[in-house]
């Protein structure tokens, strides 16, 4: 399986959102954006002030995570899988199922921020 990424990352609001390239087995690359909400309470507080829509409420090809879900596919941020240590934080490798066909696995490099996980996202 080959991966060709191209990530960047920017507040939306209090959600964090990326663009991704994940070339697959089939070799067809794809392209999507992934958004990391439900990371906290203060995060998803529904007594938010926030003018902003929520990403997933917005029309897009946007794949949300939970925190739950990035703490599945890195087996609970394990020293096993931590791959690199960034400025913000630490990276991790994991694994997800395509939404497309589920038997399908993407690897993918998740950061977990230092400092709590407000800041946490995926990186690819
Ligand atoms: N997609 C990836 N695939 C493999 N390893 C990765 C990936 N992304 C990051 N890493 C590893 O994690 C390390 C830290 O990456 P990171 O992007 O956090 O670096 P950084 O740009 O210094 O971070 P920051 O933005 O926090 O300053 C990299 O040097 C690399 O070893």
């Amino acid at each position: 399986m080959v991966f060709s990424c191209r990530c960047f990352s920017f507040t939306y609001g209090e959600e964090i959102e990326y663009e991704t390239k994940i070339q697959t087995k089939s070799t067809s690359v794809e392209t999507f954006h992934t958004a990391c909400s439900d990371l906290n309470v203060s995060v998803t507080d529904s007594s938010s002030t926030s003018n902003f829509p929520k990403l997933a409420e917005i029309p897009s090809n946007l794949r949300v995570f939970t925190f739950d879900e990035l703490k599945a596919a890195t087996r609970n941020f394990s020293k096993s899988s931590k791959i690199g240590e960034g400025g913000f934080g630490s990276v991790y490798r994991g694994v997800v199922k395509s939404l497309e066909c589920p038997f399908d696995e993407i690897q993918v490099a998740v950061k977990l921020a230092n400092g709590g996980l407000q800041a946490s996202f995926i990186m690819f």
